[in-house]
Order: structure tokens, then sequence, then C-alpha cells
């Protein structure tokens, strides 16, 4: 196997943290391709607000804490994880890179860090799988058509995939300003190759005064927690759900027998204007009472913010853009660097808040004045 650590020396020395690879990737996108990659739904509040959700919270350091045989190791589902840190599907990452997901798996094999695959990868999932070397979990978008939802996940169980993530948040697209601003379509030669052959929908016609998506194809097979039971009927993989925004989903996903939940707003890609998503975690968390692996994503750039999300109630965070941007600017070198580098902010935030291991994450880490 290529080893990316072997080129980690290619890296701009200037790269110091997660967000150096922004400037460098911009340079390398076409200004659609930034926008769909770094874009987010209509106003982008919610995709902003991710971040300073995550900078305004406070932690609080202890003094002289003994360290000895601190590990950062977790289980997830019978799983073990070097890091607390798992791979957000992204679609299309040969946008930013030829060999796309193939680069990804690659140094996410080397940084020993979970993937979690997208159904809109630009290569086929049994390619993936074939070069991974650390749990591979599959992203499913539930199809319109279900015969060939369910091929799709019997693919990823027969190519060894590790757990069935339904993202839940996107019934339809959020309104990508952003990317019809910028006139964004996907470039030939990039494609969800895992969806050749399906059959899609009869393209919708809204004239002026119609209505632009009730009553229309789209809605009338969007998947509902039908559709989630029949999943949960159809594979023994564990199953997620990722998308969870309201406590009372979270509820859902429980009594239908889900076993772990991501708190995301799709990286405020969906409905704008949504908290961020460290600013729900807790009331999910009072939820889910540790019944089930409670994962969160968006807005994650240090390791300061997974110290930040463990303490209010994840077992473990998903980073998303910050490792295509690495891809982007370095390949499977970069994205191994940029993994690295938020293990040891976390590992150094960890030794400084006085915690040894991932069970010495909790609550009173974080400093709120009046409590
Ligand atoms: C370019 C791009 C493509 C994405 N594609 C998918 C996808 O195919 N499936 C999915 O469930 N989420 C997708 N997401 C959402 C991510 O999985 C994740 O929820 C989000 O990026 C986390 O926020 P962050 O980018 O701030 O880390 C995508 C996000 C981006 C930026
Ligand atoms: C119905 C939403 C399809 C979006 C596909 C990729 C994705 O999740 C994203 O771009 O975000």
């Amino acid at each position: 196997m290529h080893d990316p650590l072997s080129k980690l020396q290619q890296i701009p020395a200037s790269i110091a943290a997660l967000a150096d690879y922004e400037s460098f990737a911009r340079e390398r996108m076409s200004e659609q391709v930034w926008a769909y990659m770094a874009g987010g739904a209509a106003d982008e509040l919610t995709l902003r607000d991710n971040c300073a959700a995550f900078q305004r919270l406070r932690l609080r350091s202890r003094a002289l804490p003994d360290l000895t045989d601190g590990h950062t190791r977790l289980e997830l589902f019978g799983q073990r994880f070097e890091q607390p840190i798992l791979l957000a599907p992204v679609a299309y990452q040969k946008l930013v890179h030829p060999d796309g997901e193939l680069a990804t798996v690659l140094a996410a094999s080397a940084a020993r860090v979970g993937m979690v695959v997208s159904t809109q990868a630009s290569v086929a999932l049994e390619d993936i799988a074939r070069q991974a070397q650390t749990p591979l979990w599959f992203q499913l978008y539930v199809q319109p058509d279900r015969a060939f939802t369910r091929e799709l996940v019997q693919r990823a169980e027969a190519a060894g995939y590790q757990a069935l993530v339904v993202t839940v948040d996107a019934p339809v697209s959020g309104l990508r300003n952003r990317e019809q601003r910028a006139g964004f379509a996907l470039p030939e030669g990039v494609e969800a190759v895992n969806l050749r052959g399906m059959r899609s929908l009869p393209p919708t016609t809204a004239r002026i005064g119609d209505s632009p998506l009730f009553g229309g194809p789209l809605l009338a097979v969007a998947p509902t927690w039908r559709e989630l039971a029949w999943l949960r009927s159809l594979t023994c993989l564990p199953l997620l759900v990722k998308g969870v925004m309201h406590p009372e989903d979270a509820r859902r996903a429980l009594a239908e027998g889900i076993d772990g939940i991501i708190v995301s707003n799709h990286g405020g890609r969906t409905l704008d204007t949504q908290p961020a998503t460290i600013e729900v975690l807790e009331e999910i968390a009072r939820v889910v009472e540790g019944r089930l692996p409670l994962l969160l994503d968006g807005g994650v750039r240090r390791g300061t913010d997974v110290l930040k999300a463990l303490a209010l109630g994840a077992s473990a965070v998903l980073v998303g853009r910050p490792y295509v941007f690495a891809l982007a600017t370095a390949g499977a070198p970069g994205v191994c660097h940029a993994l690295q580098l938020l293990r040891a902010e976390l590992e150094v935030a960890m030794a400084l808040t006085g915690c040894r291991t991932l069970a010495d994450i909790g609550p009173d880490l974080l400093w709120r004045p009046g409590r």
C-alpha cells in the first residue's frame, strides 16, 4: 500500500492547524467547486454558527493531573477506534483530487481513522473498501427506487462496510444560493458512480403559479420513519441516523431500534438558521441518556472542539470540509497530516484539562459562568 505518511514533508510548512488548509484549497479549486465544497444553504448563518458556537465555549484547565497510560481509544458498535474522530461522508471527492475517495481512504487507513463513505461518492464503494485498512461505514441516501436502495445496502454489506448511516435531514436539497450564483454543475468525469443504472424521477417542470415542491414527485418518494423501519428489518449492520437536531427525533430513533445517532445539520447545507450542532447536543444527550452512541458533526476544527463535544455528551465527532481542503491541497498526505494535527490537538487539550482517557471527559470541563 502506498504510504501517505512518507510524503508528509510535502505539506506546506506554514500549515499548523486545520484552518490553514482553507486558503491553499481555495487556490486549487475553481470558483464553482469552491462554492460546492465550502458553501452552505441560503445566507449560510448555520454554516458560520457551527464554528462560532464552538469558539464561544470556554474550557477549564486542571493543575497537576496524573496522565500516566493516557490514551484516546474507544469502541463503537464493537469496533475499535484509536480516537473519537471519523471522516464525515462527503460526496464527489474527485472534484478536488483525481483519486478522490481512494486518496482519502488511504489517508484514513494510515491515520487509523474511521471513514463514512457517501452514497454519492465519485468512486465505487467496492473500490474504496478494497483499499481500506480502517473501519468503513456506508452513508445511505434512501433512493426513490427502493429495490435499488436495497441493492445498495447489500453491496455495502458484501464489501465489508461495518455500519449503515442513513442521512435523514435532506429529503430535498437545501437552497444552495452560493452554488447557484457560481453556476456549479458536476463536470464531466465526476459522477455518483454508485447510483449508475438507477431509474431517476421525471424532471420537475413547475411553471410560475405552480407549487414548486408540494404535490410534485420528489416529496411523494421522500423517505419517512416507515423507510427507517424497513431498513432496520433489512440489515443486521449497526444502523445510525445522521441529521438529528430535535430531541423528539432522537426519542423516535430510540423507539425505532436505531443503534446510533449523529447530531448534524449537514454542515449548514440544508435548513439555514438552524442552531449550531454543539448548541443542541446537550438537550439530545439528555434524551439518549447514554443508551446508544451519540455522535456530532458540524464546525469541528480544533482538538478543543472535539473535547467540548465529548464533554457535552458525544461519544465521537466527524469532520467534513477540513479533510476535503487537505485533500485538495496535498492529496492523501494532506488528509493524513490534517488528521494527525487534530489528534495532537485533542491530546494536548485532554492533558491540559486533566483527562487521561475519554472516560474522564465530562461537562465540568466547561466553564459556564453562573452555574
Ligand atoms: C461538499 C460536501 C458534501 C457532502 N456530502 C454529503 C453526503 O453525500 N452525505 C451526507 O450525509 N452528508 C454530506 N455532507 C455533510 C457532511 O457529512 C457533514 O455533515 C458536514 O460536512 C459536517 O460539517 P463540517 O463540514 O463543518 O465538518 C457533505 C458536506 C460537504 C461540505
Ligand atoms: C438531496 C441532497 C443531495 C446532496 C448530495 C450530496 C450532499 O449531501 C451535499 O452536497 O451536501
